[in-house]
């Protein structure tokens, strides 16, 4: 059986989540093996319609025993699943569309076909170097059926601009700025504290942000406004999530109001019991609020969006748990939120299982941290917290949101299923 050579291509939003999440869906399917997979690579757009930006390209091995016309069909329904429509306009002119994905059957072994849906090898593949030169990075001895040159010749034989224009992305300073470039985020609980600490640091690394809040939609309105003076879209959005149809209403339009769907789901809202007026509830009617906005509506929410992303292909979820889960604290509060946020965090494990490996699902754990209850907490708490702390200090929301940042990277793409404690180093 050859090995068959594919490429790959995106130059629309989250360019590098595109192709990560073409090959992982290629990775699951059951008659595909991906033997090798080239790096990526910034190429300059050819051929283009004028609102082109630069592609990133690669190439791949496939081990199969399907028919070529088979992998095809997989792969329009991978293209379809990630997002590429097929404008009419861009093509009639000869030029080619900005795409959220391509892939394109190179060669299969040394079959020479020419359909209206199929043309083998395809009839471009020795003329570009986005394609020649990742590919030849993996399997430069490939022969060309038709030319009968080798992978490595036909490179060789580009213009040598041509090849060198061909890069490897710069990851700089201002590469973090794009890092979600194109990527939709829904953080729940994001009008204060944590979770908005977490919506400003995607909104500064590229993405749209969709705030949510559940009593003031004035207060959620100016995060949003705020928020977009990073240029991106970012709005806001109103649920109360004791309310299984209110979460099931935000799912569905979190889902829709940035455009098609969402990379990014942070189930980040809690009930605050410790200050304003839910202090002032019994234990019970603690635990119910509780249950009801930190578990319950986590589940629901996380579930339905799950769903959706692996139906999709792709997209990452956080929960919030808390460190003292595991370890334990004494007194009501501690009782109340090693139960409920020890589910959460059981929760997020199965979930993971359940969504594999379309949908990472992790979750934060934070030790103290310094938001409104910090802020009033007493001089004997702060001593106590320091105690605790062997770094010595109070966590900071942004150190939760830097740790969101990367969970949600793909610098954290063999993470799922765990729980990241966030909390100066405490270990009992
Ligand atoms: N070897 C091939 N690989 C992928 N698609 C092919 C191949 N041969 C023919 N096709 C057909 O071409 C169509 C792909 O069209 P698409 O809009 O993706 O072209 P393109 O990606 O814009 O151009 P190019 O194929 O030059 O990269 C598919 O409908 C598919 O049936
Ligand atoms: N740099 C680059 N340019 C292109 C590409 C591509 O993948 N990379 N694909 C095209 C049509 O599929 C047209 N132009």
């Amino acid at each position: 059986m050859p090995q068959i050579p594919i490429a790959l291509g995106s130059n629309v939003g989250d360019r590098r989540g595109y192709l990560d999440a073409a090959l992982r869906r290629l990775r699951v399917e059951p008659h595909i093996r991906v033997v090798a997979v080239s790096p990526y690579y910034d190429t300059p757009p050819v051929d283009a319609s004028a609102d082109s930006q630069n592609y990133l390209n690669a190439a791949a091995l496939l081990d199969t025993d399907l028919p070529p016309q088979a992998v095809l069909r997989i792969f329009l329904e991978i293209e379809h699943q990630l997002g590429r429509r097929r404008p009419a306009t861009a093509r009639a002119m000869g030029l080619y569309a900005p795409r959220t994905l391509d892939l394109d059957l190179l060669c299969y072994g040394d079959q020479i076909w020419d359909s209206p849906e199929l043309t083998l090898p395809h009839p471009r593949m020795h003329e570009r170097s986005f394609v020649l030169k990742p590919l030849a990075d993996i399997a430069p001895n490939i022969v060309h059926p038709v030319l009968r040159q080798t992978v490595a010749d036909l490179l060789a034989d580009r213009p040598a601009d041509e090849r060198d224009a061909v890069k490897m992305p710069s990851f700089t300073e201002d590469s973090n700025r794009h890092l979600f470039a194109g990527v939709r985020v829904l953080v729940t609980g994001s009008t204060s504290g944590i979770g908005r600490a977490m919506a400003t640091a995607f909104a500064e690394r590229g993405a749209d942000v969709l705030i949510h809040g559940y009593r003031s939609h004035e207060a959620a309105a100016t995060v949003a406004n705020q928020l977009r003076a990073y240029g991106q879209d970012c709005r806001a959005v109103m649920a109360d999530l004791r309310q299984p149809a209110e979460v099931d209403r935000l799912a569905k339009e979190a889902w829709d109001t940035l455009g098609d769907g969402l990379g990014v789901l942070i189930c980040n809202a809690g009930a605050d019991t410790l200050t304003g007026e839910l202090a002032k509830l019994s234990f019970d009617e603690k635990l119910e609020t509780l249950l009801a906005v930190d578990l319950k509506a986590t589940m629901r929410l996380a579930r339905a969006i799950g769903d959706k992303m692996k139906a999709a292909g792709r997209g990452t979820i956080l929960t919030m748990g808390w460190d003292q889960a595991e370890t334990g604290m004494e007194g009501d509060s501690g009782q109340l939120f090693a139960a409920v946020k020890g589910a959460v965090m059981s929760f997020t494990r199965s979930l993971a299982l359940s969504l594999a490996p379309q949908v990472r699902v992790n979750c934060l754990a934070p030790g103290w941290i310094r938001t409104a209850w910090g802020e009033t907490a007493s001089a004997a708490w702060h001593d106590r917290v320091r105690r605790e702390t062997p770094l010595g200090v109070w966590g900071l929301p942004d150190d939760l949101a830097a740790a969101a940042v990367w969970l949600a990277s793909p610098g954290a793409n063999f993470m799922t299923g765990q729980t990241v404690r966030i909390n100066g180093g405490a270990v009992r």
